[in-house]
């Protein structure tokens, strides 16, 4: 998930390509109906199901992008089973849905929230990953409201979640430096660092900083898709937050037991 253009697709590519390189199985699901090509395999295409410009084009519905793609996804919901039953999924089979950009689907509307319990109720493990365009996020004010919008989503869908910085390779040297500063942020000074004129805004800056610093809310990765040790440790946190392998120990643990009888 993330805004629009944040890389989404292109983190979807980047993995089915390292998932390869590891000789594990993983699955692309688009989401999108807009989408319209393709650098990743696809297990699953929602414009099979609707496409956004037919939606567009209805004379009945008079959507324009935003309001169709919202009809779009609420039309998934309704048709759950159509999701369902593209995704015949074998035991530890890993899946990455490839979601729009829309980021009112993930801060208010209960669409995504309602595919996430959906997933959950067929026994998948689910994880959030939110992408965030590094080259947004150089200055405190923005750093903050990305921020923000990672949070809305985390606290709306109620799923294990990972913030994620991408585009990390087309940074200059000198931002790559700045970046790292982001990855374990120091928000009290941040928030020194974005004073306004007004002495109320000041004080409200502050306390949404404490506030994201009490809690530990949100900590980002870098994603540099040049970068393999990077996307190794993007891949490790997603797979520690849906616990991913624990079973697999369990059998062979299992297995041990048994022949030691
Ligand atoms: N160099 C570089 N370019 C990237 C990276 N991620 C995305 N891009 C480029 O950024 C643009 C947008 O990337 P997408 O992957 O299509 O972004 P998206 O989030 O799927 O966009 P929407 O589906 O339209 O919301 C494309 O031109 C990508 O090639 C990255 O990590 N490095
Ligand atoms: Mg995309």
């Amino acid at each position: 998930m993330g805004p629009a253009g944040s890389g989404k697709s292109t983190y979807c590519a980047t993995m089915a390509e390292h998932f390869k390189a590891l000789n594990r199985r993983c699955y692309i699901v688009n989401l999108d109906p807009a989408a319209e090509d393709f650098k990743y395999p696809v297990t699953a295409d929602v414009r099979d199901l609707i496409q956004l410009d037919d939606v567009m084009e209805d004379h009945e519905l008079h959507f324009g992008p935003n309001g169709g793609l919202i009809f779009c996804m609420e039309y998934v919901i309704k048709n759950l089973t159509w999701l369902q039953e593209n995704l015949e999924a074998g035991e530890d089979d890993y899946f990455i849905f490839d979601c729009p950009g829309q980021i009112e689907l993930y801060n208010h509307l209960p669409v995504m929230r309602q595919l996430t319990e959906a997933l959950q109720s067929w026994d998948f493990r689910v994880c959030g990953v939110f992408l965030v365009d590094s080259q947004f996020l150089g200055e405190s004010s923005k750093f903050v409201s990305g921020v923000l919008s990672s949070l809305s989503c985390m606290i709306n869908l109620e799923i294990p979640h990972i913030s994620i910085m991408t585009k990390i390779d087309l940074l200059p040297k000198k931002s790559k430096k700045k970046i790292k500063e982001y990855l374990d942020p120091d928000m009290l000074s941040m928030a020194e660092t974005m004073n306004h004129h007004s002495a109320k805004y000041n004080k409200l800056t502050e306390m949404i900083c404490q506030l994201i610093d009490d809690y530990s809310m949100v900590r980002f990765l870098a994603f540099d898709q040049s970068d393999e040790d990077s996307i190794n440790i993007v891949l490790q946190n997603i797979d520690m937050a849906l616990q991913y392998g624990e079973d697999l120990e369990v059998q062979v643990k299992d297995f041990e037991t048994d022949e030691q009888e």
